[in-house]
């Protein structure tokens, strides 16, 4: 069960950048107060408003999810340290080897990632397995892995898993229906990642049309993002319109990933994301991004979930036979081997393709 934050090692404080002041287009977008979901009631309220939400926009925020203030700032403390407490050559040390293993685990340096015009990314993350035993971490974090266990479970049972029985509900499907893919020791690779984000120059801002991490879909079912100052992420509108996500203090930033929209046959949608240049105001800060990127049980099978008397009467948006469905495995392997490296086929409209598993996957500038 979820341990507390408490009795925890010293760390260096990461002042989070002050907020942009620039008048953006942001998408308006539902917050949900998760703390509701401990009634019966409120999770009748609840369901109704996440099914709207993810239908709507596929983005909604959660507040009242169970961190203080204070624990959600020791979150982006311990996120810091992969970037600003560790050598680049100590970096180097634990890069991941996505494209060989799929697996999403250590740095994705920077640079990794092509992004347009033969520009590459300025994007380094850490990402984390929510078994931290899994790899060997650079030294200055190692102090802090209680912390990531602590956070990975709570993301797991106290955010993700009561999300996961409202989208269940949405579906007129047993409220655990869900929950019982998404097992906390059972393999699979959710991760606790962290990413940060540096300043880029003028002229790769100009050949990438200020584009950080091009428009695309996340491969999970659910992705928590824990808001932060620094602006840069916009979702695609259904009428084609990017729109800036803003930042909410200790507010999580939900979104269903392709496994979602595999599994509700489409009901979910998994919503095309990007993230650009910041606002002028924060050019100067780095981004620092806090994530659990949730997936279902390696061995769960991403077919609609037949049963669901919504989809009965709705009907299935299919995207391959039920019987191709990929497992979550050879989706998440797929994708992640591919990411930004390889070669992308233009279908015009700013829209490149690649096949993965046999299914298109969209990439938008
Ligand atoms: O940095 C962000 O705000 C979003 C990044 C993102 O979409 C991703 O890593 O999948
Ligand atoms: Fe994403």
């Amino acid at each position: 069960m979820p341990t507390a934050l408490s009795e925890l090692a010293p760390l260096s404080r990461y002042e989070l950048p002050p907020e942009s002041s620039v008048d953006l287009d942001y998408a308006d977008l539902a917050i949900i107060d998760l703390s509701r979901a401990t009634t019966p009631e409120g999770r009748e309220d609840l369901a109704i408003q996440v099914r709207d939400a993810m239908i709507q926009h596929g983005f909604f925020y959660v507040v009242n999810h169970g961190y203080t203030p204070s624990q959600a700032q020791r979150i982006f403390d311990v996120a810091d340290v992969p970037f600003a407490h560790v050598s680049d050559d100590e970096k180097k040390v634990y890069a991941g080897t996505m494209k060989a293993t799929g697996s999403y685990q250590g740095y994705k340096l920077r640079q990794y990632w092509h992004i347009d015009a033969g520009v590459h990314d300025q994007l380094e993350h850490y990402n984390i397995n929510r078994d931290t035993s899994k790899r060997q971490h650079p030294e200055a974090l190692r102090p802090y892995l209680g912390d990531v266990t602590a956070f990975a479970e709570h993301n797991h049972f106290n955010v993700l898993h009561p999300i996961l029985r409202l989208l269940a509900r949405g579906l007129e499907l047993p409220e655990d229906t869900l929950v019982d893919l998404h097992g906390f020791s059972a393999i699979g690779e959710t991760y606790a990642p962290n990413e940060s984000s540096y300043p880029r120059s003028l002229e790769e801002e100009e050949k990438t049309k200020n584009v950080w991490l091009k428009g695309h879909t996340d491969f999970g079912t659910i992705t928590i993002l824990y808001s932060q100052p620094v602006g840069g992420l916009q979702i695609l509108t259904p009428n084609g319109v990017w729109k800036w996500v803003k930042y909410i203090p200790n507010a999580l930033v939900i979104n269903a990933g392709d496994a979602m929209e595999f599994l509700s046959g489409g009901y979910y949608r998994a919503t095309i994301h990007r993230v650009i240049q910041p606002p002028e105001d924060q050019q100067n800060y780095t981004r620092l991004g806090v994530f659990y990127f949730s997936m279902t049980d390696d061995n769960v099978k991403l077919a609609p979930l037949v049963e669901s008397p919504v989809l009965q009467r709705i009907g299935i948006v299919r995207r391959f036979d039920d019987k191709d469905a990929p497992t979550m495995e050879t989706w998440r392997k797929g994708r992640t081997s591919a990411y930004g490296q390889s070669n992308l086929t233009s279908t015009g409209g700013g829209v490149e393709s690649e096949v993965i598993n046999g299914v298109v996957v969209k990439h938008y500038t």
